[in-house]
């Protein structure tokens, strides 16, 4: 029997924004449908297609999809391909749209018009939309968009996409179109299918003198330098100033996380134990109670508690990627990634890393190389995701005295800097061992990444950055870490121990038993029972660790009151061994199955994750192992 799949369109027109990377497409779908999709100063940040929808007053409904930017319609990387397939009519369950919003930085006029002259070929109704004119007109750049309009044949139409009603006159545009008749806004010499015949270097050549002539026609092909962005390069470039300003500004980004976090993570923790005394003072000695401070408070509130510090690293991260600092950073590091056989393009997706290993994995799809999109795929996990950061956290007020030495170390927060090294560490000698089995030529590791001018970074976008970073971390705290921390307080209270028993009632759970079975794995790196009861839950999700220890320990402690005291339970009753062997174990290992869900998904094939998991598992045990063993040599067992 043959099969057949057929796909059903909603019927609304489809409109397309195209663009070469940084032009402001995102900010501009943001503008018309109200979404809430990543804007950042860098080039490659959105690698998917993204639908969205604009309402008029009228009553009608349009799709409008944001797709990933591209420099040509001949894709040379994937993001480049699913901006492609679109335009073409391949993307699977997509119809082609019925227009094209080609959309121009008003700061790369040259650049930007060769793909507006791709685009006409395509044969499908364009319009231009000429964005960033503020920033021309800041700079004194004059753009006569009527001659321009002239001489493309098409219509333009100026926007802003950083301000609210910087889309108003698109969105008036496409509210007056004849959805029914765009014939107009189509160019007959249609040629450029995908499987086009024609060479497209000779494409390229008549675009270049195409735009060349528009620009003289304009009086615009003088570049004008942008001497604010050129005078801080010629610092934050410099290649013995730059990186050192690299070095201070991150050693000052996680004393920041440490220092800064104090008193909201006080508040947080005293709101804990209020509510756990309310419920201990509400209900009787009774299973729910156990449920609700034991199970639920200790386990969630245990992780909530590291919401301040998520969200002063993500003010940071935001901060440098909304400025225009990280390409900056990928160019600095290239020749260091050289060195392992990456290039500074792999630096983004990398970076991308240390909030979720997810979007970092997707992030690579801007690699053109393949061979260098599998190693940094590979190697992604390693970067510290944020959700390692409440265990390193934890671990860190536990076992290292909160210092400052000589007026500026916060000791606390440079553990957790030489944390963040040990990974990237850990990732640049893998990367190298990888680099032994790759030939010669497939390593071609010329970094070809553009600058883009600096911003002042917008409070509005930092502020709704940062809400949507809580809005994650407490999505996961309220679904992932709550299920799982119900789930182990059930294991880890029922079959209810023997009339006789000595000791806690945890010890003859179900949990206790595998994490007693568990224990015999991993006594060898110096984890109890308790750390390996944990560490199942984490699969899930790394911070259940914390919330799976919270449940565990107040469950093996006498009294109510163990919501809070984590810190004090585990650094009295761990050697300093096991708490250093425990972060060795984190900086390398696989605890988050979702990403290795995300490397299926992208590699097309288990192979890749399952080497990633076999690798990673082995690493962090190594690791482990050898932190502990040397750990007991020097007498801290
Ligand atoms: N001043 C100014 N900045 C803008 C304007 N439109 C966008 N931006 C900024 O330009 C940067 C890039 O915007 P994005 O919307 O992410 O660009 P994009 O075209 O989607 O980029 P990719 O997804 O990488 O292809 C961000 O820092 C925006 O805040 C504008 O009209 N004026
Ligand atoms: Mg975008």
């Amino acid at each position: 029997m043959t099969q057949a799949k057929v796909h059903f369109f909603p019927s609304e027109p489809l409109v397309a924004l195209l663009g070469n990377p940084n032009c402001g497409k995102t900010a501009l779908f943001n503008l018309l449908t109200g979404s809430r999709q990543k804007v950042a100063n860098y080039s490659g940040v959105t690698v998917e297609r993204k639908e969205g929808r604009l309402h008029f007053d009228s009553g009608k409904v349009i799709r409008i999809l944001d797709l990933p930017g591209a420099y040509s319609l001949y894709p040379r990387s994937l993001d480049e391909r699913v901006t492609c397939n679109v335009l073409h009519g391949n993307a699977i369950g997509e119809k082609r749209p019925d227009l094209v919003l080609c959309i121009l930085s008003a700061m790369n006029l040259r650049r930007n018009l060769r793909l507006v002259l791709s685009a006409k070929r395509l044969g499908l109704p364009c319009v231009v939309v000429l964005n960033m004119v503020d920033i021309a007109k800041r700079q004194g750049l004059e753009i006569n968009t009527e001659a321009l309009s002239g001489l493309l044949g098409l219509p333009i139409i100026q926007s802003v996409g950083i301000e609210a009603n910087g889309a108003d006159a698109l969105k008036h545009y496409l509210a007056q179109l004849d959805w029914k008749n765009l014939s107009a806004l189509q160019v007959s010499n249609v040629d450029e299918g995908e499987e086009s015949t024609v060479d497209h270097s000779a494409h390229t050549e008549s675009d270049n003198i195409e735009v060349h002539h528009i620009l003289q026609s304009l009086n615009l092909d003088q570049i004008i330098p942008d001497e604010v962005s050129d005078r801080l390069d010629a610092v934050l470039l410099h290649p013995v100033f730059g990186p050192i300003i690299l070095c201070v500004l991150l050693f000052f980004i996680f004393q920041a996380v440490f220092s800064w976090a104090t008193w909201p993570m006080d508040m947080i923790k005293a709101g804990v134990e209020w509510l756990g005394l309310i419920i201990s003072n509400a209900l009787p000695d009774h299973w729910l109670r156990s449920l609700l401070i034991d199970g639920i408070l200790a386990g969630v509130g245990g992780v909530l508690i590291f919401l301040p510090q998520i969200l002063i690293l993500f003010f940071f991260i935001l901060l440098l990627e909304e400025s225009g600092y990280l390409p900056r950073a990928a160019y600095l590091l290239d020749r260091l990634m050289g060195r392992v056989g990456l290039s500074g393009r792999s630096f983004i997706p990398l970076l991308s890393s240390f909030a979720c290993a997810i979007p970092g994995i997707m992030a690579t799809r801007s690699i053109s190389n393949p061979r260098d999109r599998l190693v940094t795929i590979l190697i992604a996990p390693m970067m510290t995701c944020s959700a390692r950061l409440p265990v390193y956290a934890l671990l860190i007020s536990a076992f290292i005295p909160d210092k400052t030495i000589g007026y500026v170390l916060d000791l606390q927060g440079f553990v957790l800097f030489i944390l963040y090294i040990a990974g990237i560490l850990g990732a640049m000698v893998v990367a190298w061992v990888l680099k032994r089995f790759t030939s010669e030529k497939l390593r071609l590791n010329a970094l070809m990444m553009e600058l883009p001018s600096y911003h002042l970074p917008r409070l509005s976008n930092l502020a709704i950055g940062l809400w949507q970073r809580a809005a994650i971390f407490l999505r996961r705290v309220g679904g992932i870490i709550l299920i799982m921390t119900i789930g182990l307080w059930f294991l880890a209270s029922f079959p209810l121990p023997p009339e006789n028993a000595s000791g806690a009632s945890i010890q003859y759970s179900v949990a206790g038993m595998i994490g007693n079975a568990l224990a015999v794995v991993f006594e060898p790196i110096g984890f109890n029972w308790q750390i390996s009861i944990a560490l199942v839950p984490g699969m899930a999700a790394r911070e259940v660790v914390v919330s799976s220890l919270a449940t565990v320990y107040a469950l093996s402690s006498a009294g109510a009151e163990a919501a809070d005291a984590l810190v004090p339970l585990i650094s009295n009753s761990w050697s300093l061994a096991t708490a250093l062997s425990l972060l060795a174990w984190f900086v390398f290992a696989p605890q988050c199955l979702s990403t290795i869900a995300a490397v299926k998904r992208e590699t097309g094939s288990w192979k890749i994750p399952l080497v990633m998991l076999s690798y990673l598992f082995g690493l962090a045990y190594l690791a482990a192992f050898i932190t502990y063993q040397l750990s007991l040599f020097f007498g801290l067992g």
